[in-house]
């Protein structure tokens, strides 16, 4: 099954002096099952996209179909709670949303509110904390005893504990060391690996081009490129034009080239770095 929007545009406050377009006219199809980087400035449309993905907002135009529904401006709200659990968004900073008085009541919360039995949701519960990396005996313990990072791995589980289909989320490493990212991103790709689909909000192009099999480019609400990362991040000029950034591979390997030393091909990631310049030592050997 896939994930289409068509001719999807959303107008905040319409009607009023401070109307604005949040969503100019977009269109793409993504395949379920994959692992998709939703990239763009500030003030881009990430997240007014974002907010349709489970009718959260309502197209002013246009249709949207992902998971067996379809959303438009006519949808309403009976049925939702349903999309709700196959899709889910998990908006920046989600530790800020816990509130229980343990991590494993915290954790059971979704999973009860989507129906699970007592028994199942706290067999769900312990198994994803363990699936975020945490401790046994976390689960007893108050959220708000636990370090940043801790909090966040227990609001992820929170809405992993459901396992909706398709998990779309804004910004998910934000402020974590560099450990904590790799373990987060790993977390999403092994979510992916499972059989669900990733949405990843980011601005961090390194995480784009280690885990994403497509990216979407907004800018001012419109979509204006869609492809794979390798493809995204070909032309450096139309890069530039758009204020984007490029992977550190790649803007290392433009800097050797530029000292005459131009690598095969245009590496993306670490490995693909490594690779390219092995090769180069090996052809220099020959
Ligand atoms: N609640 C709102 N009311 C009015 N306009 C809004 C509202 N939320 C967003 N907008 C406008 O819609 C446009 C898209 O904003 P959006 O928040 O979707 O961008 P974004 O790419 O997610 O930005 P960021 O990276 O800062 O989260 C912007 O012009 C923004 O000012």
């Amino acid at each position: 099954m896939s994930i289409k929007f068509e001719n999807v545009s959303y107008v905040y406050n319409p009607g009023s002096p401070l109307e604005s377009l949040g969503l100019d006219d977009v269109n793409f199809t993504l395949r379920e099952g994959d692992f998709i980087a939703l990239i763009g400035h500030t003030g881009s449309g990430k997240s007014t996209l974002m907010q349709h993905f489970n009718a959260l907002l309502k197209p002013s135009n246009g249709k949207i179909s992902i998971a067996g529904y379809e959303i438009t401006p006519e949808t309403g709200n009976k049925g939702l709670k349903e999309l709700r659990r196959k899709v889910s968004l998990v908006f920046q900073f989600p530790e800020a949303q816990l509130f229980e008085n343990t991590v494993l009541r915290d954790v059971e919360f979704g999973p009860k509110n989507f129906g699970f039995s007592a028994e199942e949701a706290e067999r769900v519960a312990r198994k994803w904390l363990k699936q975020v990396g945490l401790p046994e005996d976390v689960a007893e313990k108050s959220p708000f005893d636990l370090s940043g990072g801790q909090m966040r791995r227990v609001a992820i589980a929170g809405v992993m504990a459901y396992e909706p289909d398709i998990i779309c989320l804004d910004e998910p490493a934000a402020g974590l060391d560099p450990k904590g990212r790799i373990e987060m991103m790993r977390l999403f790709k092994d979510y992916q690996r499972q059989g669900h689909t990733v949405i990843l909000v980011t601005h961090n192009m390194d995480d784009v081009a280690d885990y994403a099999d497509d990216v979407l480019v907004m800018e001012h609400g419109k979509l204006i490129a869609h492809d794979a990362p390798q493809a995204v991040f070909m032309d450096r000029d139309w890069l530039k034009h758009h204020h984007l950034d490029e992977p550190h591979p790649s803007r290392f390997a433009a800097k050797l080239a530029a000292s005459g030393c131009k690598l095969a091909g245009n590496p993306l990631t670490m490995t693909e770095l490594a690779d390219a310049i092995a090769q180069r030592v090996k052809e220099a050997a020959e």
